[in-house]
């Protein structure tokens, strides 16, 4: 699997190892990594004339300093620009005394159209804001509007976070990044900043990254796949689960319906929208093969839930925010028991603003029902206000230490959507749309979620799952996509995954 994600703390551990274990010196995985930078340069520029290189002080500067000597063998007309000079003794020294270019500092650079840029100052090793010299160098790249090709990351953003560490951060066209992906690549803004990626191998083995055990992966079928609900040939509806919906009030029903609409999309058996007495006609008017059952309250819900034993529950979309639904919601974690599934979101969030902690312990239970909670990034601060404010934090591990705090797994929405589970685990989607932008989709993704976990999919890989196909089915409907679209595009995507 090489789909892992790796933090700069574990890349450099990674690093340790691989050098510690052979054949590649320290020296060597840098020539690895400058002689993949220059190839693709020379594979997307063929024809560029004059490059400008920029090294900073670290092993970035290092890989740079490769690259430029690499380049410069092949004929292209190559300056090279300082920031600080290698440690002596470094790997990075080494490679800057093997480079024939006389390195000139940084304040000169002044690049022209037709020129290409490999910002090699600063990669996992940045730890302040860019100087100004640096800075400026950003603005005449902007100004000059020529291509610009990153090592490993855009100088200025960080791997950790993907936020600029100061106020300025290269934007490239092409970023090469070496053995897997940081989360800085995949969070954002510095998904933006990196253009393309492309992750390059340089001879840092399965086996090594295997030893540092990362816990963090990009999302996609590879993660979840072998898990994923097939229908077997003797199945029947409620083999393949029944997820019941919780519907709101009269001017607030159409939430449930999409949830409910897209659950049975995703495949699950059977899905009963629960109605209270004064939405019954307007839910019964829209739907057909979904079923419906009044549920005034408590006593009603815990009915259904010994009659039909649904496997998953929605509740939150549409409902209200209040004591009644965080009634409902603690009485399903408490009495449920542990084989059926709760999808907590929207109003289902932010009723529990005031009293989160009592979300937390009925979680936590021994026997409690699973919890999977679906914050938007207004919610997650109503839910964990101060794992929110904590600007130290990147998103990947607030959700982590919210999934960690609320025993359940998080999906903390937007278009760079994360996913945790209190084991740790965790993952960063990345084939968002802006498209899913639009009132009612995050109904939609519930749904898909209850009914991947109705079918039996671990929650982690459910959540995961569901983001995925939830993206996946907005970008290839494309413009002019409603929430209602949504649950008929998941068919293709669906058609594919299950062959
Ligand atoms: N870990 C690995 O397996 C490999 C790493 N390689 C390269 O090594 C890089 C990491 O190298 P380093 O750890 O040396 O880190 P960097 O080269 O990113 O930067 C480290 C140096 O810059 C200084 N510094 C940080 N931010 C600064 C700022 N804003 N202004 C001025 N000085 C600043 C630090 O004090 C330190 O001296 C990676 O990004 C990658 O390009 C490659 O050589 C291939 C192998
Ligand atoms: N700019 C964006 N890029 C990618 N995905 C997005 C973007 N904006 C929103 N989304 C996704 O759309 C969904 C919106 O959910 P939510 O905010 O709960 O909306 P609603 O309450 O209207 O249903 C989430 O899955 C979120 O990740
Ligand atoms: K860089």
């Amino acid at each position: 699997m090489s789909n892992e994600i790796l933090t700069p703390h574990e890349m450099a551990e990674a690093d340790r190892l691989a050098i510690a274990a052979g054949p590649f010196s320290g020296i060597q995985l840098m020539c690895n990594a400058g002689a993949a930078v220059a190839a693709e340069v020379l594979r997307r520029w063929p024809a560029a004339i004059r490059a400008h290189v920029l090294c900073g002080p670290g092993n970035n500067g290092g890989d740079g300093y490769v690259v430029a000597r690499l380049l410069a063998d092949v004929g292209v007309r190559v300056t090279v620009w300082a920031e600080g000079r290698p440690k002596a003794g470094s790997d990075a020294a080494q490679a800057a005394a093997e480079c024939p270019i006389e390195a000139q500092p940084i304040s000169g650079f002044h690049p022209e159209g037709g020129d290409i840029v490999v910002d090699a100052l600063y990669g996992a090793g940045l730890s302040k804001p860019l100087s100004p010299s640096a800075v400026a160098a950003i603005v005449k790249c902007r100004k000059a509007k020529i291509p610009v090709v990153a090592v490993d990351l855009p100088s200025g953003i960080s791997g950790e976070t993907g936020h600029p560490v100061g106020d300025e951060a290269f934007r490239a066209a092409l970023t090469v990044t070496f053995v897997r992906k940081k989360p800085g690549h995949l969070l954002l803004p510095g998904r933006e900043a990196c253009g393309e990626i492309l992750v390059a191998d340089i001879g840092i083995g399965a086996e090594i990254i295997a030893a540092v055990g990362p816990k963090c992966f990009e999302n996609g079928p590879v993660l979840w796949q072998s898990r994923y609900p097939m229908p077997a040939a003797d199945t029947h509806k409620y083999r393949r689960g029944h997820v019941g919906v919780f519907s709101g009030g009269p001017s607030s029903t159409g939430a449930a319906r999409l949830a409910a609409f897209a659950a049975a999309r995703a495949g699950v058996g059977a899905v009963t929208v629960l109605s209270p007495g004064n939405t019954l006609a307007t839910n019964a008017a829209h739907l057909t093969s979904i079923m419906l059952r009044r549920v005034d309250d408590i006593d009603a819900a815990r009915a259904f839930i010994s009659d039909r034993k649904p496997s998953a529950l929605v509740l939150g979309p549409g409902f209200g925010v209040g004591e009644p639904l965080r009634e409902l919601a603690l009485v399903v974690l408490e009495t449920a028991g542990a084989e059926v599934s709760l999808v907590l979101d929207a109003d289902g969030i932010t009723s529990f603003h005031d009293a989160p902690a009592s979300l937390f312990i009925a979680a936590g239970a021994k026997g409690a029902a699973g919890l999977v909670l679906t914050p938007h990034e207004g919610e997650f601060g109503r839910l964990f206000p101060d794992i929110a404010r904590d600007a130290a934090l990147s998103k990947l591990e607030k959700a982590r230490k919210a999934a960690a705090r609320s025993h359940g797994v998080v999906i903390y929405k937007g278009p760079d959507t994360v996913i945790a589970s209190p084991d740790g685990r965790a993952a960063i989607n990345a084939n968002g749309t802006p498209l899913l932008a639009t009132a009612g989709s995050g109904d939609v993704l519930s749904g898909i979620v209850a009914a991947l976990l109705a079918q039996g999919m671990p929650a982690f890989e459910a959540a995961c799952a569901a983001v995925w196909m939830h993206a996946e089915a907005a970008r290839r409907f494309g413009p002019g996509l409603i929430a209602e679209d949504l649950p008929l595009a998941l068919c293709p995507v669906l058609r594919e995954l299950l062959g």
